[in-house]
């Protein structure tokens, strides 16, 4: 690791750790996916297993966080059986100032968006750097598309004004999701209208879900040099 996430790391860890301090005994809570949510789940696990935090059980937002919160001895619950959630802690990749977000950079948008929705608060946990004037200045907005005709959504999406990129496994074969589909990177730079933009790719069939996370945060906790702050939406 560099020095830079050496110190992006402990960030990220501040931040997961002091959203877990949210959590009530009885609580069913969402498990966000990511290097910053792992953290949660970490903490949540720690504490768990001291006794010190009782009755709470977690809904995964991938199979990646169901493995690590299993492996950490975290219940686990489904929406099937808890269809509404107390409170989900995740990560995301750019914050813009009305709390809006992308999210999607671990491949994981449509569980995460599905339990956020489910979810009576959403706390985003973040370092300094996701901060951003604009959604799109930082990061692409990631899409999830059925691999049944992927190539024209690639076009859909570049007819909107994206650069748009395949996501590619380690093995340099196409990513796939959790979902078994498809995940196309979509760079529009800065996006002056987040929500007429999340409309387009709403109402558009074969895009099963996409990176723009709006109006979903309640909290926001943002770690950086000068410690912690948390921010209320509406507040
Ligand atoms: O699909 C992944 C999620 O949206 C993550 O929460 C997001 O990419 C942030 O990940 P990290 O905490 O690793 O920066």
């Amino acid at each position: 690791m560099t020095s830079d996430e050496n110190v992006s790391a402990t960030f990220k860890r501040a931040a997961a750790e002091r959203a877990v301090d949210f959590i009530q005994p009885g609580m069913v809570v969402g498990l966000g996916t990511g290097s910053t949510a792992a953290y949660a789940v970490k903490r949540l696990g720690a504490l768990l297993s001291a006794g010190t935090l009782k009755d709470v059980v977690g809904i995964p937002t991938s199979r990646a966080t169901e493995a690590l919160a299993t492996s950490l001895g975290v219940p686990l619950t489904t929406l099937d059986v808890h269809p509404v959630v107390d409170l989900t802690i995740d990560g995301a990749d750019e914050v813009a100032p009305d709390l809006s977000l992308i999210k999607g950079g671990g491949g994981a948008l449509l569980r995460e968006k599905v339990v956020a929705q489910a979810s009576r608060r959403e706390i985003i946990i973040v370092d300094a750097p996701k901060l951003s004037p604009r959604l799109g200045s930082k990061w692409p907005v990631p899409v999830e598309v059925l691999p049944f005709g992927w190539r024209s959504q690639a076009l859909f999406l570049e007819s909107l004004g994206a650069r748009v990129v395949v996501r590619l496994a380690l093995d340099g074969a196409p990513y796939h999701t959790d979902q078994g589909n498809v995940l196309l990177d979509c760079d529009f730079g800065p996006i002056s209208d987040p929500s007429g933009l999340a409309a387009k790719l709403d109402a558009r069939a074969g895009v099963m879900e996409h990176g723009l996370f709006l109006n979903l945060t309640t909290d926001l906790l943002v770690a950086g040099p000068e410690g912690i702050t948390h921010r209320v939406r509406g507040a």
